[in-house]
């Protein structure tokens, strides 16, 4: 913990993949809920006014930087799975080229400052870590550079953020450019984000993607039950990226791709008629084309074979990139005991828990 005054809090929720993992990257649909789970990133201002500090309880890392340091990290090509720093650094950076700042200006304006980062998503097991992270980010860059006065001589030289917006979207201005800022962070995670996850992140409701970039929002029908969602950890933890160019490189993906993309189309139709039953049974039948492409390991094979044989079984599926990660067991919420299952995975060793959709 540090200590001085709180500046600055925002959290941003994790998000289960009901059906389109890959298939999102390649312009096919994916459905995807926010769940009620966590990463809170604060700023409080501590006493030593010459270093800014960021902090991740998640990692256990702690990153100390001097304004020089800052102003090395301002000027570098981002890089691959950056550190938290990194990753905050490349968010300003972003911010102030939009804004028209010197990267001076905005090294004064943190230094003092420190970012502390707590999650309640495990890393590289689906639940979005990265997108929260970088949402978390981009929000806090954006409230940064927003409170800042521009420079006189930059006036005149005001530009858009030098990303690629979705076309169904307006020109983004600074207010509202954390899905862009966050969308760059997410690319240094997931080598190529199909922004699906920070969609999700900033939008408490349910969400599918009709092509890679456009996104919009499905509020569920008034009165249609929502979803409970058993995510159990394979307890192997790996990056998004790897499992990505992964697919990219089977002979038969986008076949498969088209597939999972038909039925996240119908798991969202039903879903947005209040069919909640029918969407996810739907949603799961997505699991057999995850397996094709090569996405499950041992791990993940144990799990769901636990599933099916409790009485009734519980059919399970991989979420997110899969070769590691969660497993999900999503069902009409109050509609069945999650208890059975629950203790029947943890006796196997794994770590699991019940979590209820944001929507
Ligand atoms: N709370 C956190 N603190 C620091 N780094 C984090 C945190 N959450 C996520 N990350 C970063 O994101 C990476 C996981 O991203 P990714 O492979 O996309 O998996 P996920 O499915 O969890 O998003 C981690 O290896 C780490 O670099
Ligand atoms: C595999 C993918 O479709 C979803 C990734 O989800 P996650 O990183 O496992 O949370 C990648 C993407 O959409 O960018």
């Amino acid at each position: 913990m540090t200590t001085g005054d709180l500046v600055f809090q925002t959290y941003v929720p994790g998000k289960v993949i009901l059906s389109g993992e890959h298939a999102v990257v390649n312009g096919y649909a994916a459905v995807v809920v926010p769940i009620n789970a966590f990463l809170t990133l604060s700023i409080k201002r501590n006493q030593n006014a010459a270093v800014f500090t960021v902090i991740s309880a998640t990692t256990g890392t702690k990153e100390i930087f001097s304004p020089s340091e800052l102003s090395m990290l301002f000027i570098a090509p981002p890089q691959p799975r950056p550190t938290p720093c990194a990753a905050m650094v490349h968010a300003l950076a972003l911010c102030a080229k939009a804004r028209g700042l010197s990267s001076d200006t905005v090294i004064s304006s943190i230094m003092g400052l420190t970012v502390s980062v707590d999650s309640e998503l495990p890393m590289g097991a689906g639940m979005g870590s990265s997108a929260a992270l970088c949402t978390a980010m981009a929000r806090t860059a954006v409230h940064i550079v927003s409170q800042l006065p521009r420079e006189p001589e930059q006036r005149m030289s005001d530009s858009p953020l030098p990303l690629s917006s979705p076309p169904s979207l307006a020109p983004i201005q600074l207010d509202a450019s954390v899905y862009d800022v966050a969308l760059a962070l997410e690319h240094l995670f997931h080598g190529k984000s199909s922004g699906i996850d920070v969609f999700c992140c900033l939008n408490p409701n349910l969400v599918t993607v009709s092509r890679t970039g456009v996104h919009s929002t499905l509020a569920m029908p008034e009165g249609a039950p929502g979803i409970e969602i058993v995510v159990v950890h394979s307890g192997v933890e790996r990056s998004t990226a790897d499992a990505v160019a992964m697919v990219q490189g089977n002979a038969d993906y986008k076949r498969v791709l088209g597939q999972i993309g038909a039925i996240s189309a119908e798991t969202a139709r039903l879903l947005g008629e209040g069919m909640t039953g029918d969407a996810l049974e739907t949603a799961l039948a997505s699991e057999q084309h995850l397996e094709a492409l090569g996405l499950s390991v041992p791990s993940i094979g144990h799990i769901l074979s636990i599933g099916q044989q409790l009485s009734p079984p519980w059919v399970g599926k991989i979420s997110g990139a899969g070769l590691g990660g969660a497993v999900i067991f999503p069902v009409v919420a109050g509609t069945r005991d999650t208890r059975p299952l629950l203790d029947a995975v943890r006796a196997a060793g794994f770590e699991a828990a019940l979590y209820s959709t944001g929507c």
